[in-house]
């Protein structure tokens, strides 16, 4: 039989929604001097935003605190609309790890000013990309540790058995709001330890065992 023209393994290509959940760890909202959510809070980017490893990640032109926060994804395999968290693992095909760029300086204003953050989460480029995980590679999803280096120095690790709402939580919350699809992504939020990242850094990050990819900062200049 003739492989998918869109393999599921290049769910980055099919222009799904990136659905991203916010302060999922404790310790990063009380970073951000915000108290622990009591349902998930969720935001979204653009199809665009994704970059695969080969491509920089760009500092906005708007922004001088650039945080990349390395989050575990869950990627959908069909169509999922108001499922049980009982049933909601079996919609899932497999994970990546995802970098979710944040312009902070850019979310401070946007906080205080009481306005969306479209613009400190879904600019190009603010979705790094690993390649797909099968699902079948990963025996639980709570037990995966996280990590990100900066110019070959260790910035942040945290432990997905961390978060506040765990995959079937945050499937049948999310799916009960939106409907997801094939190749629709839930980006699952950050671990503490976020920091900022300037021009020409490095930037390597992975999931402790199974994936990890790397990605070099540059500025965006208006015009160029
Ligand atoms: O509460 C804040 O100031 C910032 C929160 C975030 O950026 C949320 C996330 O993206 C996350 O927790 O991963
Ligand atoms: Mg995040």
């Amino acid at each position: 039989m003739a492989a998918p023209a869109r393999p599921l393994s290049r769910f980055w290509e099919w222009g799904r929604s990136i659905v991203c959940v916010g302060r999922n760890y404790a310790e990063h909202a009380r970073e951000m001097g915000e108290t622990p959510p009591c349902r998930p809070l969720l935001f979204l980017k653009p199809a665009s935003a994704y970059v695969r490893p080969g491509s920089p990640v760009q500092r906005p032109y708007y922004c001088q605190r650039l945080h990349p926060e390395p989050e575990l994804a869950v990627v959908l395999g069909r169509r999922t609309r108001a499922v049980s968290r009982d049933d909601a693992m079996r919609y899932v095909a497999g994970y990546a790890l995802c970098l979710d760029m944040t312009a902070r300086d850019a979310q401070d204003t946007c906080k205080a000013r009481g306005l969306p953050w479209t613009l400190a989460k879904s600019f190009d480029t603010s979705c790094p990309v690993s390649d797909f995980v099968p699902k079948e590679r990963v025996a639980d999803p709570h037990r995966l540790r996280l990590w990100l280096k900066v110019n070959g120095q260790l910035r942040q690790e945290g432990d997905t058995a961390d978060m506040l709402f765990s995959v079937p939580e945050l499937i049948s919350y999310i799916s009960e709001i939106i409907t997801l699809h094939e190749g629709d992504v839930i980006l699952t939020g950050t671990p503490p330890g976020v920091a900022a990242v300037e021009e020409h850094d490095e930037l390597e990050a992975g999931i402790h065992g199974l994936v990890s990819m790397r990605f070099t900062v540059v500025q965006q200049r208006l015009g160029a």
